[in-house]
């Protein structure tokens, strides 16, 4: 690890970036930890209504610093949101054992109630980065509360799932995660999906990967890896209590598509309409890029995904008008 290394904004002589965490729980204060390791911005704001828990988390960042990255990290209020780039969001309840993320739906939803007019107030400018969950019913809400247009709401989606799904596949085929094109979209949640129908290893289908390199397809098999993807979360929070790696880094990497202004297509949720459902976050490839998260792609699925896809939407959508957000 370097030392004192100089945060790439401040070395590239750019306006230093500011990032605001909402929620210094076990994924604010491991994701402020990740952007601090980053080096990419200059300035983190941690913010939380326990302020005990926050002044600890910034004192403990505040020391890594001098090892790292010359990054100043402290502990403020929704006025210091002004001028920052990106409030992520990751305030609010989690999974107990045994609960699912829409178990979170109505408690969470009274949090952004709170949280989103105050960073609006004080940083109208932003990119608003959702965590908390249900990530895609508070995306949906958090856009409404906002009045940001849809693309400065961003809620980090299916990004984990399909880096979960990536690890198991190539786990599966003893091949690098980075080799395999494949991803999940919907909920970010129980009614999530694998697109199998364009899922592919060094750009051939997996079918014909698998014919190539003598190995059998079976797709039971690939039905085992999704389900063992999509049960992750509570197969972790069973042991460990939480989950923050994972989703610390997906946080990261949205900052990263972000603030370098990549156009990477990553699949993050944000309000749109999805075959046939209206006006729903819910997560496919989306191009993201400094100005937020767009929708470039229409996606050739098969019926059976478009039904479910359409499900999953639906899903989100009526959890969203139960809590009176129609
Ligand atoms: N989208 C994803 O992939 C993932 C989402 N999550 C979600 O992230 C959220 C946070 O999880 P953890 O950090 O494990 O929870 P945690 O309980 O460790 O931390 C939550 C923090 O939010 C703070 N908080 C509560 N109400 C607040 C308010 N009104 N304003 C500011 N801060 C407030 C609490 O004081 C606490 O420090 C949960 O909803 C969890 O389900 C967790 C992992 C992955
Ligand atoms: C908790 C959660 O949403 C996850 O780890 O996927």
């Amino acid at each position: 690890m370097a030392q004192n290394k100089e945060s790439s904004t401040m070395k590239a002589g750019l306006n230093p970036v500011k990032v605001v965490v909402v929620g210094t729980g076990s994924v604010g204060s491991t994701t402020a930890y990740t952007l601090l390791l980053s080096g990419m911005v200059a300035e983190i704001v941690l913010i939380d209504i326990n302020k005990d828990k926050a002044d600890g988390e910034g004192m403990d960042l505040n020391h890594a610093a001098p090892m790292t990255t010359d990054c100043r990290v402290y502990v403020g209020d929704y006025p210091d949101c002004a001028n920052a780039a990106i409030v992520i969001i990751t305030g609010g309840a989690n999974q107990k054992p045994g609960q699912t993320r829409m178990d979170l739906a109505a408690k969470n939803a009274k949090i952004m109630q709170e949280i989103i007019p105050n960073i609006v107030k004080n940083a109208p400018d932003t990119i608003l980065l959702l965590a908390t969950n249900p990530v895609d019913v508070l995306t949906s809400i958090s856009y409404k509360l906002s009045g940001f247009p849809a693309s400065r709401v961003i809620g980090s989606g299916t990004l984990l799932d399909s880096a979960r799904l990536r690890y198991n596949l190539s786990k599966y085929y003893n091949i690098s995660s980075e080799s395999i094109g494949a991803f999940i979209i919907g909920e970010h949640g129980d009614s999530e999906l694998p697109v199998w129908s364009l899922a592919s290893i060094a750009g051939m289908r997996l079918r014909d990967y698998c014919e190539k390199s003598n190995q059998k397809f079976d797709q039971d098999a690939l039905e085992k890896i999704f389900e063992k993807t999509r049960s992750a979360a509570y197969d972790i929070i069973k042991r460990k209590g939480y989950t923050a790696y994972g989703i610390a880094a997906g946080l990261v990497r949205i900052v990263e598509t972000i603030l370098k202004n990549e156009g990477s297509l990553l699949t993050v949720s944000t309000v749109g309409d999805y075959f046939g459902v209206k006006q729903v976050a819910l997560s496919v490839p989306t191009k993201v890029d400094r100005t937020g998260a767009h929708h470039i792609v229409g996606l050739s699925l098969d019926d059976n995904e478009i039904e479910e896809v359409k499900k999953s939407g639906q899903n989100i959508k009526s959890v969203c008008s139960r809590l009176g957000f129609d």
